[in-house]
């Protein structure tokens, strides 16, 4: 296999490769740009079309996504698989990685958009150049772009493998995408309301990509993601890779949300009234007071069939202590 396949090793040790571009023996070929990222091009007449961009590591302690970019990326290197797509693979947060940590300072996540230009720190400087490593790598003109941006949960999830659509102003969620995130095995996808400041909310609203966040399972540490199974989405992906997806226009099954409210702390008083072990997709009723927090603001469900996702009292203020999500369709 290539050293470059080892993009892992490398980016764990902070180490820079002595040779930053080399060949597959089929002539695809693999360029390491920095640290945690590498571009892969097609050999010659065998492209696609198609620029996909695979990031995992955004929070350093979601390794199950890791692990999984790691085994595909090993495939190319050593030729079991030729890509026809050209594909960026990013780990998004060395630093964190090596820790076990879902982040150093500040989450990463929270700082796409430019708003990390706001801010300082080891987060901030990586968010901008994440942006501009995905900004370079989608700016041909005339091709599909595709950005997935792989997450584990910090709890156990009711539906253990959905997505989260982004939102542009603007702009249709396509049923394509969806069908296709169906094949790769993801049961329920949310509907963003507004624009976002995670990675894949960015790569949407302002590198015109198709782009996801996905949550695959609960976060585990590296070697111990035996009960995340990545075989549906793993298969689909090296479809996508060889351009050989068989095509997929089913949404059996996929249960669709848009997101009712986001649930922001403001101060060190926030208060959520939830079991610390409530699972994602847990089911509220209305009335129910879900949180509260300085100057007795009051946080009530009203919505018919409300859920929760990602409830997180820890967060910093001013920050998403959850979502409130209600079912949908297209
Ligand atoms: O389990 C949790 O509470 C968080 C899991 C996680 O990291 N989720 C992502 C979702 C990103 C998005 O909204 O697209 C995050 O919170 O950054
Ligand atoms: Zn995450």
């Amino acid at each position: 296999m290539l050293a470059l396949g080892k993009l892992l090793e490398l980016t764990l040790a902070g180490r820079e490769p002595t040779e930053k571009i080399q060949l597959t023996r089929e002539g695809a070929r693999l360029h390491w740009l920095g640290l945690g990222a590498l571009e892969v091009t097609p050999p010659v007449g065998a492209d696609c079309g198609l620029d996909l961009l695979l990031s995992a590591g955004i929070h350093g302690n979601e390794t199950a996504p890791i692990e999984l970019l790691d085994r595909l990326l090993q495939r190319i290197a050593s030729g079991q698989l030729i890509p026809q797509a050209r594909i960026l693979f990013l780990f998004g947060n060395p630093e964190a990685m090596r820790r076990g940590e879902r982040y150093i300072e500040q989450d990463i996540n929270r700082l796409f958009s430019g708003r990390h230009e706001q801010s300082s720190g080891p987060e901030a400087l990586r968010a901008n150049e994440l942006e501009r490593l995905a900004a370079a790598f989608f700016s041909k003109t005339g091709r599909a772009r595709l950005h997935y941006d792989l997450h584990t949960a910090i709890r156990a999830s009711k539906i253990e493998q959905f997505a989260l659509y982004p939102y542009a102003e603007g702009r249709k969620h396509s049923a394509s995408e969806l069908a296709r995130l169906r094949a790769a095995g993801i049961d329920a996808v949310l509907l963003q309301k507004k624009v976002g400041i995670t990675f894949s909310s960015y790569t949407y609203a302002h590198l015109d990509a198709e782009a996801f966040t996905l949550e695959l399972g609960k976060a585990r540490p590296f070697g111990q993601n035996q009960e995340v199974n990545l075989d549906l989405l793993e298969q689909r992906l090296q479809q996508l890779i060889e351009n050989n997806e068989p095509a997929d226009t089913r949404l059996d099954g996929l249960q669709l949300f848009s997101v009712a409210r986001e649930v922001i702390k403001h101060s060190d008083a926030f208060k959520l009234n939830l079991p610390s072990d409530v699972e994602n997709f847990s089911e509220l009723p209305v009335g129910y007071l879900l949180a509260e927090d300085i100057a007795g603001t009051r946080w009530l469900v009203e919505e018919q069939g409300a859920r929760i996702i990602f409830p997180n009292p820890k967060v910093k203020n001013g920050l998403r202590a959850g979502i409130l999500i209600v079912p949908t369709t297209l």
